[in-house]
This record gives C-alpha cells, sequence and structure tokens, in this order.
C-alpha cells in the first residue's frame, strides 16, 4: 500500500490531576505515518511520548480527536492483533525459558503447537539468540532479555510495532548494537516501527523521520526527514552528516 498507513488528526489529551485539575498530555497533535516508515517520537521526559504511543495502540482513548489505520480504529486493530509491543522492561518470566517466554502470547492465542514452534525458532534467529532458547531470562543480560522481548512482540507477526524507549535501560555499547539489530530486523520483516525515545543519536540512527515534541503542553514542534543512506551501520555515527542532524534537532530543543 502506498500513502499513509496512520492518520493522527488533531489529538489532544486532557488527565485529571490529583486536585481535579487539568494537565494537557497532547495539545492538537497531527501526523501521517507510512506503511512500512521507521518513525520516532522524540522528546524530553513528560512531553507526551508514551501518551501518544498509548492512544494509537488503544490503551488510551484520546480526550479529541482521533486516530485511523488504514481506515480502522485502533480498537479495531488491536482486536486483530496487528500491534506488537516492546516496553522499556520486557516483564519475563523467569520461571519459563527463553521458548516458552516467547511463545506465551501465542498460547493465549490459541495458535497451534507446530505453528508456535516455527514462529519460536524464526524470530530467535531474527534476533540473534538461536542458541539461547532453553536457558532462563536471569541467565541472561539486559540487552538479551531486550532481544527476548521483541522476539515476543514479533512472534504474533504484527503490522506495526511500537517499542516504548526498549533500550533506555541498557548502556550504550549494548544499545549501539541493538540500534544496528533492530534495523537489520526491520529490513526483513517490513513492519511499520514507532520508536519512542529521548536520545537524539539513536532516533537519527534508526528513522525515517524524527517527530519532535515539546513539553507543556505536548505537541509536534519539527518533523525532520532523516536523509542518510540505508543500510545503516555503525560508521554512520562518524559521519558529518550525522552529527548536522543531531546538531539540528538538538537546537530545535533549545528555549523549550
Ligand atoms: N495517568 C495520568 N494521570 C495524570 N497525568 C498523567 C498521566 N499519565 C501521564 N500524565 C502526565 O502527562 C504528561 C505526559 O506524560 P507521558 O508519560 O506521556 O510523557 P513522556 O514524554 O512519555 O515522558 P517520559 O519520557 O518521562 O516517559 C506528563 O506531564 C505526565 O505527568
Amino acid at each position: 500500500m502506498n500513502g499513509s498507513e496512520i492518520q493522527i488528526k488533531n489529538v489532544n489529551m486532557i488527565y485529571k490531576g490529583k486536585r481535579g485539575e487539568d494537565i494537557v498530555a497532547l495539545n492538537d497533535v497531527n501526523l501521517d505515518i507510512r506503511e512500512g516508515e521507521f518513525i520516532s517520537l522524540l522528546g524530553p521526559s513528560g512531553c507526551g511520548k508514551t501518551t501518544l504511543l498509548r492512544i494509537i495502540a488503544d490503551l488510551l482513548r484520546p480526550t479529541t480527536g482521533s486516530v485511523t489505520i488504514n481506515g480502522q480504529s485502533p480498537k479495531d486493530i488491536r482486536l486483530q492483533r496487528k500491534y506488537g509491543i516492546v516496553f522499556q522492561n520486557p516483564v519475563l518470566y523467569d520461571w519459563r525459558t527463553v521458548r516458552r517466554n516467547i511463545c506465551l502470547p501465542m498460547e493465549i492465542m490459541k495458535i497451534p503447537r507446530k505453528e508456535r514452534t516455527a514462529r519460536i525458532d524464526k524470530t530467535l534467529d531474527l534476533v540473534g539468540l538461536k542458541d539461547f532458547g532453553y536457558e532462563y531470562p536471569f541467565e541472561l543480560s539486559g540487552g538479551m532479555q531486550q532481544r527476548i522481548g521483541i522476539a515476543r512482540a514479533l512472534a504474533l507477526d504484527p503490522e506495526i510495532l511500537l517499542m516504548d524507549e526498549p533500550f533506555s535501560a541498557l548502556d550504550e555499547f549494548t544499545r549501539e548494537k541493538l540500534n544496528e539489530d533492530l534495523l537489520k530486523i526491520w529490513r526483513k520483516t517490513k513492519k511499520t516501527i514507532i520508536f519512542v525515545t529521548h536520545n537524539i543519536p539513536e532516533s537519527v540512527f534508526l528513522s525515517d523521520r524524527v517527530v519532535v515534541l515539546s513539553p507543556h503542553p505536548g505537541r509536534v514542534s519539527a518533523v525532520v526527514d532523516i536523509d542518510l543512506p540505508r543500510p545503516r551501520e555503525s560508521s554512520l555515527r562518524e559521519m558529518p552528516e550525522f552529527y548536522e542532524y543531531v546538531a539540528k534537532i538538538r537546537k530545535s530543543f533549545e528555549g523549550v
């Protein structure tokens, strides 16, 4: 399909504070996301990134405005299980092996055993954990645990992968490696990815477009096309063009 897959129109989100006061988390957000696009939602803490992601995922209803995905509502898409979600903390069950952690949502969905096994094999291979299927999560590093979270989301074969600061708890080296691997996974699976981060270089490295959100109230302050060649590898981070994008985006936060 060509054109935009996800349309976010005039979305406002107002929470109620403890004393009943209004907290405007999102103010008139408009955004079109294309099918197969890698898009980052970037901004400082409290600018509404997670709120926007949760609205797209149908985990929250906006106060006003709408989100449509190929003409359907987020609820329709959620019920068709077309979303895969990866959180900052993958929440793994330590008494289940890696394979059985990836399997759990498929068991809940009653996907037949043979199909489950095939999908586990495929996604373990995709995330580079082929030899770790029979280990337990607590035996693995934070980066490997996050790979399990990604495999678990991909095993349901979603169309849209929503990632909420998935690498922010990891050290810099592991984060950069996972960034590169995520791009390989994206290239192979052709998912639409919406990636929340507050890390500017990470957003530049990964994205086709970076959506810059500024806080109080959260609004889109810039949308930056990242016109850097693909496939992207770690050497890209040393290129002047890369630095220029980082500097340009950093500048857009000045005074925020
Ligand atoms: N359930 C809630 N009730 C009241 N206010 C909320 C609620 N959830 C979020 N907020 C407020 O809405 C604003 C946006 O929050 P949100 O978590 O979406 O931001 P964020 O950019 O994802 O932040 P972070 O990077 O810290 O996760 C913040 O001011 C936050 O305090």
